[in-house]
């Protein structure tokens, strides 16, 4: 039968399979035996699968084929994402703006859209979150307010995530926990054996788990980052990130423009014009001065 990875843990993947999609009861404690010469790869969290039951009072069973990957992602190391959901608070924390670029930069080069998502509407006493929604919507990415603690907002989000696999991340107390908690809320998890067992693998190392919220609907709650590095980027390239300066760059005089220090430029008149946000363009400055100074190896 046709299952999913969520977890893998010493040798042993936990597999979601058959019918019982809101329940331990469904999850297969597998082994990978053949595989890896057969498909000639080494199974990931994400990874469809066909797999045989071995026992099923004991859910045990045998991962015989690896079904096709349509992605696969590096940071953090999961097959079949469809999309990110980058969590930040409106405020407590204040948003690091930069740090969502990085995050933002990671996954276009992964290829994965970006939902940005601003928690903690109900303590927007200033009335930041139209100003942050605009300031990402401008740059193409789809922007969500939520408040996990009023529970609103959370049916919007889950429409976003139906029958999708979102990778979820977001820097330390912006309220991730909080957030995944609601989405997997009306979700009846079983106690028993298999759960257990994939506790006791959780403080050797830290593992990323698919979570399964709805139909064909899971989540990957990550570690939450408090820094983000860029790699494999020259920058040259670090305007191609920012997708709203395009259409302003065809005013620049020079061709590859950084738009930094040049005379005649597209991309630093839409700033002052305020078609382009301030505060992504002094990312960009400070993103690309970090390039420039950074170690060739
Ligand atoms: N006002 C308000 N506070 C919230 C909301 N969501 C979470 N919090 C609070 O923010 C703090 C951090 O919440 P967590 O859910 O632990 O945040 P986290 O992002 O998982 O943080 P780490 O565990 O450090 O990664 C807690 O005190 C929560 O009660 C919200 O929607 N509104
Ligand atoms: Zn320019």
């Amino acid at each position: 039968m046709k299952g999913k990875i969520i977890k893998g843990i010493a040798g042993f993947y936990y597999v979601h399979a058959g019918d019982a999609l809101h329940s331990a009861d469904g999850i297969y404690e597998c082994k990978a035996k053949g595989v890896f010469r057969k498909d000639h790869r080494k199974p990931l969290v994400g990874d469809d699968v066909e797999m045989e039951v071995i026992d099923e009072a004991q859910k045990k069973g045998n991962i015989t084929e690896l079904l096709p990957r349509h992605s696969e992602l590096i940071r953090p190391a999961v097959a079949n994402v469809d999309q990110a959901l980058v969590i930040f608070a409106i405020c407590k924390p204040q948003p690091n703006f930069n740090l969502l670029d990085r995050f933002l930069i990671m996954m276009q080069q992964q290829d994965i859209p970006c939902i940005i998502c601003f928690n903690k509407q109900d303590i927007d006493a200033e009335g930041k979150k139209e100003d942050y929604c605009s300031i990402y919507e401008q740059a193409g990415f789809q922007t969500i307010t939520v408040s996990a603690r009023e529970k609103e907002g959370i049916d919007r989000l889950k429409d976003l995530l139906r029958g999708k696999t979102t990778t979820v991340a977001g820097p330390s107390g912006v309220g991730k926990s909080s957030l995944v908690n609601c989405l997997q809320s009306g979700i009846v998890m079983e106690t028993g054996s298999i759960s257990e067992k994939i506790e006791r693998g959780k403080h050797t190392t830290r593992h990323s788990e698919l979570i399964s919220i709805a139909p064909d609907t899971y989540i990957l709650d990550t570690p939450g980052f408090s820094s983000l590095g860029l790699f494999g980027l020259e920058k040259e390239q670090l305007a191609g990130y920012y997708p709203e300066f395009v259409p302003f760059e065809k005013y620049c005089r020079f061709g590859g423009c950084s738009h930094i220090s040049e005379p005649v430029c597209g991309v630093k008149d839409a700033v002052a014009e305020g078609e382009i946000s301030r505060t992504r363009y002094e990312n960009y400055c400070l993103l690309y001065e970090e390039l420039k100074s950074q170690r060739k190896y």
